[in-house]
């Protein structure tokens, strides 16, 4: 029991914030209904230190004013179980700041558990358990937000005042927030977007006057002369760092008139194969961009087979993005029942050794895993063609609400996660050579989680395929033992639904 204990509590701490949906959930449960608590009490209240008063009154209205609703009613809000902040990246930035600094502020208040003994108590329980969000897990969420903005390309102004494409939220940045974002930016040298984000501080310190117009000026200044330093026609389409097309002025939103390297370079390398342009293509692709000729597109399959029940009792897992199940087999009566279901559909053996252990995946927002071939494990010890994978199938378990798809690089496809379907592909040639176009990533997940799973079947018991010395074949699917049609010549495929 004890061992129990411990290991719940390290495994707790150790999962930041920022990469656990089920972390992040709980936070945004235990916060609607700790300012119920607040309101109500409030409302009632006896005689309150006016200190706490205040330091309460600070904390209600940032959670009111970002609670990820656009209609916010006092009532409904706190009310309501849905969660709606922890699906939002803006909303969660809010969220963790406000906890980590309002809410601690309040509740180390030495007069704070004398006035709100309940809430007080409250408190230390989640906190004993879940620990306080830290700045690291500020700092990880900025960076979330800042590859948001730069993989999609989004309006910095839309984006920071609660809009992400069509939705709408009340949960928007104010001037200090996006100078703390800004101050990502210089930290993880992405000068670019620095400029941007200081440039909308000081927009909304105009009308917000929350934080010092000549600090953030002065931080701009050295900003853009870092950029400006760094800055040398030669290197215009090198890919790292990026920056913008050309040395930037010292005038106010003088970076609006520049294009963006990440568009120039783009346009010049849309499409390569080269693995040092996989992550430019990477974006182009997760932004809805696709690059394949039609043929290339008439050999993609796509078949609806009946496949239900297997994924929903694997939901609910504490996996944090990439931090997959792999050393624990899936002991679940279910997993047999699965394996079942993929071996009719893929024809492949994927049952015992003939396949890795299940792995679940969890993006929260802005959680993204950057190409990469599946070919090779990293648990395998043992790197013998045995254990290389010869196919990878992906299981959607959630759907997205914006963002997360699974793009290939190389073949410019883009895969939008949809619950209940998987994605197939096989990572070597019939001739046993490695099939370079695999190459592929996980879109930052914009609004929503994103559920997945892997199971990886290897190379070595899948004697029943066969291989081929012509070169550079593609393996056919075999789904209930029947192998789906290929394309003809004229790259037209016959449709197959069953
Ligand atoms: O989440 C995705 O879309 C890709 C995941 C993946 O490629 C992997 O886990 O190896
Ligand atoms: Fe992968």
């Amino acid at each position: 029991f004890n061992y129990k204990r411990k290991y719940i509590i390290e495994w707790g701490q150790k999962l930041i914030y920022p990469k656990s949906i089920t972390k992040l959930e709980n936070l945004e449960r235990f916060e609607s209904h700790i300012a119920k608590a607040f309101l109500s009490s409030i409302n009632v209240n006896k005689k309150i230190h006016p200190e706490v008063q205040r330091l309460v009154h600070l904390y209600l209205k940032d959670y009111f004013e970002s609670s990820g609703r656009i209609n916010i009613n006092t009532d409904d809000a706190s009310a309501n179980k849905e969660i709606h902040i922890s699906k939002n990246p803006i909303c969660t930035y809010r969220l963790l700041r406000r906890v980590q600094t309002l809410l601690k502020d309040m509740v180390f208040h030495k007069q704070f558990c004398h006035n709100f003994g309940v809430e007080c108590s409250n408190v230390a329980y989640y906190i004993m358990q879940y620990h306080w969000p830290k700045p690291e897990d500020l700092e990880m969420l900025a960076e979330n937000i800042l590859r948001i903005h730069n993989v999609y390309d989004l309006d910095a102004e839309q984006f920071t005042n609660g809009w992400i494409s069509t939705a709408g939220t009340n949960c928007s940045l104010n001037s200090i927030h996006c100078y703390e974002i800004s101050f990502m930016a210089i930290k993880t040298d992405q000068f670019t977007s620095a400029i941007q984000w200081l440039e909308l501080a000081k927009e909304k310190t105009l009308v917000d006057k929350k934080t010092s117009m000549v600090f953030i000026e002065y931080l701009l200044w050295k900003v853009i002369e870092q950029h400006n330093m760094e800055y040398d026609e030669s290197v215009k389409m090198e890919l790292e760092p990026v920056f913008f097309d050309r040395e930037i002025n010292h005038i106010q939103n003088d970076f609006k008139n520049a294009t963006k390297l990440r568009n120039l370079q783009y346009k010049a390398f849309k499409g390569s194969k080269e693995r040092y342009h996989a992550y430019l293509n990477f974006q182009g692709v997760c932004s809805g961009d696709t690059f394949q000729t039609d043929k290339q597109k008439s050999h993609l399959f796509c078949c609806v087979v009946s496949y239900q029940e297997a994924t929903n009792r694997i939901q609910g897992s504490n996996s944090s993005f990439h931090l997959s199940l792999t050393t624990s087999p899936c002991k679940h009566s279910n997993a047999r029942h699965l394996e079942k279901k993929l071996e009719a559909l893929t024809g492949l053996v994927v049952s015992g050794t003939a396949a890795e252990t299940l792995s679940l995946l969890s993006y929260s927002v802005g959680a993204h895993l950057n190409p990469h071939f599946d070919k090779l494990s990293f648990m395998d010890l043992d790197k013998t063609p045995y254990n290389f994978r010869l196919a990878s199938i992906m299981l959607y378990l959630s759907d997205v609400e914006l963002g997360g798809a699974t793009v290939f690089t190389s073949l410019g496809i883009n895969a939008e996660p949809i619950k209940g379907s998987l994605l197939l592909w096989y990572n070597f040639f019939t001739d046993g050579s490695s099939d370079f176009d695999t190459f592929h990533g996980g879109c930052p997940v914009i609004l929503g989680a994103k559920w997945a799973a892997n199971k990886w079947v290897k190379y070595g018991t899948q004697l029943q395929h066969k291989c081929s010395l012509k070169r550079q074949e593609r393996f056919q699917f075999a789904v209930n033992n029947v192998y789906l049609p290929m394309p003809s010549s004229s790259g037209e495929i016959p449709r197959r639904e069953d």
